[in-house]
């Protein structure tokens, strides 16, 4: 029985001629939230397009709740149970706030359906102050809010969050910090990806480092912060 979630083996992915991860391993157990770190340009959002098929991979295999994804298009992978929430916020800013969420509800493998209107308007108590206006209208957080609200609708068995805090304020980052740790403890697998090392690293079971591509550690909080040398070289703090 293979407990992964999420399973991808040497995986390699081009740019045009540009080879930029090269033979990435990487492995989401379940319910488990693991830290995607390394400094610009090393890979990380690559490799989530990459698990994501938005960009695919020239060699390698991806397999998602047990299924082989690899050459998947991005909708059947959502399918299997995946959740992205890219850079920037993926919301429909003509839509209300109540309309973005309904509008994302759907049941997650299996036909589970752990997450309602409802039951995501308490995680984020602010969207429900803020249920007729449009998306547009909601401040940078709020969006935030509202874009990870949406993805938690499609009731996934994996979150991905990439830069869910960049360009906020640190007392919204610290909100949106407490929903992840919460979203942690219903059981939702994470990957975050995020520039605040140590706000990762509270929360995170595992974290994984990108430079160049390759995966150059691996290993808990204690590991990451009882090896200085590893914060400094490959995180550059
Ligand atoms: N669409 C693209 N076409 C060509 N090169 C790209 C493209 N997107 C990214 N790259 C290059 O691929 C490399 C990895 O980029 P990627 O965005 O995955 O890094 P990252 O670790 O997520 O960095 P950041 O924190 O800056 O987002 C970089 O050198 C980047 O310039």
């Amino acid at each position: 029985m293979n407990h992964s979630l999420l399973e991808a083996r040497g995986i390699h992915t081009y740019y045009g001629a540009s080879h930029i991860l090269r033979g990435i391993d990487f492995t989401v157990r379940r319910g488990e939230t693991v830290g995607l770190m390394g400094r610009n340009g090393m890979g990380k959002t690559t490799l989530l397009k990459t698990l994501m098929g938005v960009v695919p991979s020239h060699k390698g295999e991806i397999r998602i709740n047990g299924h082989v994804t690899t050459r998947s298009q991005p909708c059947r992978i959502a399918r299997h149970g995946v959740a992205y929430v890219p850079e920037g916020r993926g919301i429909f800013p003509n839509l209300s706030v109540r309309e973005n969420l309904v509008m994302a509800a759907r049941p997650g493998v299996g036909g589970r359906r752990d997450w309602t209107f409802e039951r995501a308007l308490k995680t984020f108590p602010r969207l429900g102050e803020r249920l007729g206006h449009g998306g547009g209208q909601l401040s940078g957080g709020e969006q935030q809010m509202l874009t990870i609200g949406r993805a938690l609708m499609t009731n996934p068995d994996l979150l991905i969050l990439d830069e869910a805090t960049e360009g906020l304020a640190p007392i919204i980052c610290r909100e949106i910090w407490t929903v992840i740790g919460a979203i942690r403890d219903t059981g939702i697998a994470t990957i975050i990806v995020d520039k605040n090392f140590r706000a990762i690293s509270s929360i995170t079971d595992r974290n994984v480092i990108l430079v160049k591509g390759n995966v150059v550690f691996e290993g808990d909080r204690e590991a990451l912060r009882s090896q200085p040398e590893v914060l400094k070289n490959f995180l550059g703090v």
